[in-house]
């Protein structure tokens, strides 16, 4: 899916989609729908801070994705603050899949604007055994492995437009970020007006924060080296059979 070609982004955030291209309507989460994770206590709003689009695809290629219950979503996360902190999503982690001791893994990747991923691993007591923040930009895909909860932040001044491809089926599991308020470290503006990492004491140990450049990730699925996800698992689905 190529921005400018099959979409393009309004002043708004939103997306207006060319001819051919199936997308539902989007689903906003709102200010009020991130304040259990939120670093400071701010009052409720409806502010929008993040579109999603869920289950895009040009026609011809519906049946594709439908066939391997692969979902390709767009999300555009809006740039700036709310209070001191960037604006993020939610977070959340995967179940199980059926019959395994792993979780669905995801595949990410910035179309536009900048991105950073807290991939974050508990242990079974909630508290926190690993964290790392994956620095994206345009064109740079990042795999969430099984058993890693995620946060993506917009630490940019424009609007951060991601793709993810998903195993299509199951529901995300959101209690684990928001019984610690957030994954265990919060992004805030510093005095520079550059981004400071701070901690988030609802966790009981301690866990150094590890820095991660994308394009330094091993990549699951080779294919996507010099593809798109979109041409990517259009090219080769069965390269994505890791994703269920
Ligand atoms: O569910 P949230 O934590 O708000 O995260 C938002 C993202 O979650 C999943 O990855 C969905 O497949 C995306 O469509 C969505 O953008």
């Amino acid at each position: 899916m190529i921005l400018g070609k099959h979409f393009t982004l309004e002043a708004s955030g939103l997306l207006t989609f060319a001819g051919g291209v199936l997308a539902p309507e989007p689903d906003i989460r709102r200010l009020a729908d991130v304040l259990p994770v939120l670093y400071a206590d701010v009052p409720p709003s409806d502010r929008p801070l993040y579109y999603m689009y869920r289950g895009v695809c040009l026609e011809k290629d519906r049946e594709l994705y439908q066939q391997h219950d692969i979902r390709y979503d767009i999300t555009v996360v809006l740039p700036g603050t709310i209070g001191k902190e960037y604006i993020k999503t939610v977070g959340h982690f995967h179940p199980l899949k059926p019959h395994s001791s792993e979780t669905y893994p995801e595949y990410y990747e910035v179309l536009d604007g900048e991105a950073i991923y807290l991939l974050q691993k508990n242990n079974r007591s909630g508290e926190v055994e690993e964290i790392m923040a994956v620095e994206a930009k345009k064109g740079d895909k990042v795999f969430i492995p099984p058993a890693y909860g995620h946060v993506t932040i917009n630490p940019g001044s424009q609007p951060l437009v991601m793709v993810n491809l998903i195993e299509s089926h199951f529901s995300s599991l959101y209690g684990p970020f928001r019984e610690k308020r957030g994954a265990a470290y919060y992004y805030l503006e510093g005095e520079d007006g550059k981004g400071d990492f701070v901690k988030n004491t609802h966790y009981q140990n301690s866990v150094a924060l590890k820095m991660v450049a994308a394009p330094n990730l091993s990549q699951p699925v080779s294919i996507v080296k010099n593809k798109s996800l979109y041409e990517a698992f259009v090219a080769e689905p069965e390269a994505f059979k890791i994703l269920k």
